[in-house]
């Protein structure tokens, strides 16, 4: 018989060795005095209701590989129903639902889900869209009121708790359909398996030493799967997770204190918002042991406000680099980024993402836009060459769901293995450091040689009125014009026209000091770039470069 690999037999482990320890609490009300009251689950609870709930899901249908939309807001019942799926055998399609409507239903409709584990208002658009998903016909209501079906959670639940022999599964079934935030293109539905799944938890925990009967906040939904099999207790945070930029500092702050939080997860937008707070209000946060961030580069101005909430001198705020399709890639802390390489950043050397984590192959090679058949077809490039970057390890995912052609342009076959590319470009520095300079897709071609966005903007950003910028090219690629589009910091907008050309004289000279960018003739200002919706960072310079275009004119 195989090994079981089904990621909800790790919970099922927390269970049995950390019965009683908290797997999640969530903000569930106030009190009279406005302190949050918490509701919670314990391992055993979490392990039992998951197992009832899996009960009910097999009862409704659900077999060995159906495709079950899940859309429910991060909860207790969310954790529990993701937990029933995986036991049930499901293959769980999750979906941002900061995506927006027409996304979401062209996204789901793309793989056919079978049924929807969903809030009404879903059920609801559903039912209305309902040739948009021809197969969908084991429906689930989660929370009132029930518009749609009899089906709601509590009906998974059935009577009392007996045991459940979840469904076996190993190590290459698949376990979810997970889309990319869509920052270059469409969404793709990435193709997770359980095997996955499993090595991502052991990778993070043995990097970052996370020990069990830790407390996370997790600002990204699905790092709750993670705490779970590791033995770690997940607070719920209370925000949107679809805009993370909007973070209500004081909130997440109360529940860091309240719960002893000692990691937490979040997109830089959101930590630059809590940063700044703290920074404000003098506030520190004495339970961290460790912050992660991650989705784009974390600006240095973020990483020196948060190291300045920890008390504890062994705490810092970790990047780990990489994508839905693969993650974790490289890592670095705070520290070694304010000491060792933020000099370079700004010079334009890139931002370093770390080492890669023990066990995860990183290569460099030359730039193509084609697949490449095989490895021995890419060319790697020395340290200190830019190219494109690409990894294997037991994290990266095989393929996309039911997207050939997307496949074959991120796959490389290597014999029996295959490579990721990352859709990324940089390098690995003489140390085999990785230094990213960009996605490929954003790369400007000037007449003078490509031109990497990451490390262009930099040298803008050293600017103290500038919060972040973004380099498009206008024309035909080879004879692209390139432009800096600047997002000045609050309040620090130039308004008049003096201002502007004061400011863009400054920009300009910044530029001119360094070979990289002395090309560049052009500044835009900017009141908020455009920017993804999971992590609201990524600049959407697609978007941009067609608004630059027009100004010029
Ligand atoms: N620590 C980091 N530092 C710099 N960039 C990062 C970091 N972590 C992630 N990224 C960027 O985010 C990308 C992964 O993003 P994600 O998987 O959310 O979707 P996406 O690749 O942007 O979506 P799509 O493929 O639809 O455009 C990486 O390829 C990289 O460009």
């Amino acid at each position: 018989m195989s090994t079981q690999r089904n990621i909800a037999d790790r919970l099922h482990q927390s269970a049995q060795a950390w019965p009683f320890q908290k797997a999640v609490v969530f903000p569930a009300g106030k009190d009279k005095q406005g302190r949050y009251a918490y509701s919670s689950m314990t391992f055993q609870q979490l392990d039992q209701e998951s197992d009832r709930l899996a009960r009910g899901l097999i009862q409704l249908g659900v077999q060995p590989g159906t495709r079950m939309a899940l859309m429910v807001r991060p909860s207790l019942e969310f954790i529990a129903l993701t937990f029933a799926l995986f036991k049930a055998g499901a293959v769980i399609i999750l979906i941002d639902p900061g995506m927006g409507g027409k996304n979401i239903i062209r996204c789901l409709s793309e793989v056919e889900p079978e049924g929807f584990v969903a809030i009404p208002l879903a059920q609801l658009i559903r039912k209305l869209k309902r040739r948009s998903f021809p197969e969908a016909r084991l429906n689930v209501t989660v929370g009132k009121p029930v518009l749609t079906s009899g089906i709601d959670y509590q009906w998974l639940l059935g009577g009392d708790w007996e045991p459940l022999e979840m469904v076996q599964r190993t190590a290459t079934d698949p376990a979810a359909i997970i889309f990319t935030s869509g920052s270059t293109g469409p969404p793709k539905g990435v193709a997770y398996e359980h095997g996955m799944f499993w090595s991502q938890v052991d990778l993070l925990r043995d990097y970052y030493q996370i020990q069990p009967g830790e407390v996370d906040l997790p600002g990204f939904p699905l790092f709750a799967l993670f705490n779970s099999a590791m033995g770690v207790t997940t607070v719920v945070p209370d925000m949107n997770p679809t805009k993370p930029a909007q973070v209500n500092p004081e909130k997440i702050i109360r529940q860091i204190n309240d719960q002893g939080v000692t990691q937490a997860f979040g997109s830089p937008a959101m930590w630059n918002r809590i940063g700044r707070y703290c920074e404000q209000h003098q506030i520190q946060l004495p339970s961290l042991k460790r912050v992660l961030s991650a989705g784009a580069p974390v600006p240095v101005h973020v990483i020196e406000r948060m190291r300045k909430t920890f008390v504890n001198s062994e705490t810092d705020i970790n990047t780990p680099y990489g994508a839905t399709e693969s993650l974790p890639v490289a890592s670095i802390c705070g520290r070694e980024v304010l000491e060792e390489t933020s000099a370079q950043t700004a010079s334009g050397a890139g931002t370093c993402v770390g080492t890669p984590f023990p066990g995860v192959q990183v290569k460099i090679i030359e730039i193509h836009n084609e697949p490449i058949a095989s490895i021995e077809q890419a060319r790697e490039l020395a340290p200190g060459e830019i190219g494109e970057i690409i990894v294997q390890g037991p994290m990266a995912t095989r393929e996309y769901f039911q997207r050939p052609e997307a496949t074959q342009l991120a796959k490389i076959p290597d014999g029996a293995r295959f490579w990721h590319r990352m859709g990324d470009v940089g390098y690995r520095d003489a140390a085999g450091k990785l230094w990213f300079c960009g996605r490929k897709a954003h790369m400007v071609h000037g007449a003078n040689g490509p031109m990497f966005t990451v490390c262009c903007e930099a040298i803008f950003n050293q600017h103290p009125h500038i919060y972040r910028s973004a380099l498009v090219g206008v024309g035909a690629a080879g004879a692209q014009k390139p432009v800096i589009i600047v997002e000045p910091e609050q309040g620090d907008f130039p308004e008049s026209q003096s201002a502007r050309d004061q400011l863009t004289q400054e920009l300009l000279a910044l530029g001119q000091a360094n070979p990289l960018t002395e090309s560049i003739e052009t500044i835009l200002f900017h009141h908020s770039l455009p920017v993804d919706i999971r992590h609201n960072v990524k600049i959407f310079r697609e978007k941009l470069a067609p608004w630059a275009e027009k100004q010029i004119r």
